[in-house]
């Protein structure tokens, strides 16, 4: 398993303070991430891929300063946005998963290969060739997961996914993630969807103010809302 570690990580956005001192060693499996509406999630989620850069603190994947690794921690941290629309860049599905894979080059009928077995593991490869932007959200959001994990990477972070799904993609979605054999961190509201995770954080204000077991970080986050 890899190890995302935070240390004593501050994250001011103009001067606002939106993430506070956090130190966090991350090495299990699946991770869950809950809390109310700007309270920090995001930021905690984007800062394990460089995609913002602490303000104070360091963030470590496998040893990897990410503010001085940008490049190498992003092949091993795969993310995934609430809105695919986001991360989707080519015009057919399978041109979209072949693209993460630009730079590795690998030889053609390898990278062939790997994007097969990824469209195949998603149940798009009867979409293969259909342009991507028609998809429907859930299988837009799988396109997104597909594209991710062809480039291999040893962590997937995912930042509230099914959102904009209605349940039924929503389940279907979470049902690929749950299978991950990745480190996964994800960020949602669907306090449902942690239920079998390894650790479950709660954040509020900035901080973490319950990390434990899902049984008691929900409850932790319940009576926080009640
Ligand atoms: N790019 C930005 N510039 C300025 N402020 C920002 C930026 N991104 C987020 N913020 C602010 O930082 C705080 C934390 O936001 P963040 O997106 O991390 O919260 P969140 O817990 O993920 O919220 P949600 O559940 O609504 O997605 C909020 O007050 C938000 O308005």
């Amino acid at each position: 398993m890899s190890e995302i570690v935070f240390e004593q990580v501050t994250h001011r956005y103009d001067g606002e303070v939106v993430l506070s001192d956090v130190s966090l060693r991350l090495a299990e499996r699946r991770i869950g991430v809950i809390g109310a509406n700007g309270s920090g999630k995001s930021t905690l989620a984007r800062l394990v891929n460089g995609l913002v850069a602490p303000t104070a603190g360091r963030v470590l994947v496998d040893g990897l300063d990410v503010a001085r690794h940008g490049r190498e921690v992003r092949r091993r941290v795969g993310f995934v946005f609430t809105n695919p629309d986001n991360q989707i860049v080519m015009p057919t599905v399978r041109e979209d998963v072949a693209f993460s894979l630009r730079r590795l080059r690998l030889d053609a009928a390898d990278a062939a290969a790997r994007v097969d077995r990824a469209l195949d593991r998603f149940g798009l490869a009867e979409l293969a060739d259909r342009p991507a932007h028609r998809l429907s959200g859930g299988q837009k959001q799988l396109l997104a997961l597909a594209a991710v994990l062809v480039a291999e990477p040893a962590i997937v972070v995912a930042d509230e996914p099914t959102t904009l799904l209605d349940a039924r993609n929503a389940q279907l979605v979470e049902r690929h993630f749950a299978e991950l054999d990745q480190q996964l961190v994800l960020v949602t509201h669907r306090l449902e969807s942690v239920e079998s995770f390894d650790r479950v954080l709660v954040v509020e204000g900035g901080r973490i103010v319950a990390d434990g077991s899902p049984a008691e970080a929900v409850g932790a986050y319940r009576n926080l809302i009640r």
